[in-house]
């Protein structure tokens, strides 16, 4: 028998999430072995600095996708939102399974949620998405980076340098931690989630066709032509996770697809956001992208990439 190595992060939500993938497969009968690599990148070295300002998202796959290219691992299970829109030559995403919840998640001292928090509350996030969207309702919150895996940001709001942070509810969900944590779950027309956000990308070589035989049969379709149509507004927008940009689409009965789209200043003082309905995920997420453009996005996102370069 075949033995699959899985590339994995050593976070517990890395490992959670690639040994529920590989359970998964076996379930559905694929006939392999399965061996996890864990392997340390970047993302997980550099704790001390905003993303953003480090280079965002390629941060956390990098390595990973090295080792995939040079095949000490065969396949690895990625964040979709950690995936670049756009993916090194060879290499593909197999499979995107069901996705999980989508939202973002307030957990406050005292279980308050976001209308409740006092004026002057200290939130935690590290996320300029998420600061936007979140000070564009409550000017008077203030903002403090945080950063680290999810059960760190939980010790520091325990610790009490934060009246709350903001987390995925899918990374909650998947450790089994929301029932016990969450104080609010935050609608999605309050906090536009981020590209992905929720969903896994099941990464693997493009030459791998017996691998990517048995991944197909693991896709989710609607969630794959929601994060698509999502990808495609990011590719298009050339917004990484460098400036507060979310996208946020779903699959109906119907197999419409509704795609809500949003970008802003760090401060939240400007917000352009649109909503598109479509059916094929590509032309939707870049008729999204084109429709903000023409509101004036791209070049509010020029002005936030320029102010952090030059901070
Ligand atoms: N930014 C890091 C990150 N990447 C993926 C998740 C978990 C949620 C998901 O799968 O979307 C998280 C943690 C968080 O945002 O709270």
């Amino acid at each position: 028998m075949r033995k699959i190595i899985v590339g994995s992060r050593r976070s517990k939500l890395a490992l959670t999430q690639t040994n529920w993938v590989i359970s998964q497969l076996k379930a559905l009968g694929a006939p392999f072995e399965f061996e996890v690599e864990e392997i340390v990148t970047k993302g997980d070295k550099i704790l001390d600095v905003t993303l953003s300002k480090v280079g965002g998202k390629g941060l956390f796959v990098k390595e990973i996708e090295q080792a995939m290219f040079d095949k000490r691992i065969d396949m690895a299970v990625h964040s979709m939102k950690d995936m670049p829109a756009v993916l090194p030559e060879g290499l593909v995403i197999g499979s995107i399974p069901e996705r999980e919840d989508h939202r973002d998640v307030l957990i406050s001292k005292g279980g308050k949620g976001l209308g409740e928090l006092e004026s002057g509350a200290v939130v935690g996030t590290s996320s300029l998405r998420r600061s936007a969207q979140l000070l564009s309702r409550r000017p008077d919150l203030e903002i403090k980076w945080i950063r680290g895996n999810i059960d760190t940001r939980i010790e520091k709001l325990n610790s009490g340098e934060y009246d709350g942070i903001i987390l995925a509810a899918a990374g909650l969900k998947r450790m089994g931690w929301a029932a016990e944590t969450v104080s609010e779950f935050i609608d999605p027309d309050i906090c536009v989630p981020a590209v992905g956000q929720g969903a896994l990308a099941i990464e693997c070589r493009e030459s791998d066709k017996e691998l990517l035989e048995w991944l197909g049969k693991f896709t989710c379709q609607k969630t794959e032509a929601a994060v698509n149509a999502e990808r495609a507004f990011l590719a298009k927008m050339e917004g990484g996770c460098q400036v507060p940009i979310a996208g946020f689409a779903e699959t109906k009965d119907n197999d419409e697809i509704v795609l809500t789209v949003l970008v802003g200043s760090p401060d939240g003082n400007v917000i352009y956001k649109d909503m598109v309905t479509g059916s094929n995920p590509h032309e939707l997420g870049e008729l999204a992208a084109d429709r903000l453009t023409s509101m004036g996005a791209k070049e509010l996102i020029d002005q936030v990439k320029e102010e952090l370069d030059s901070e």
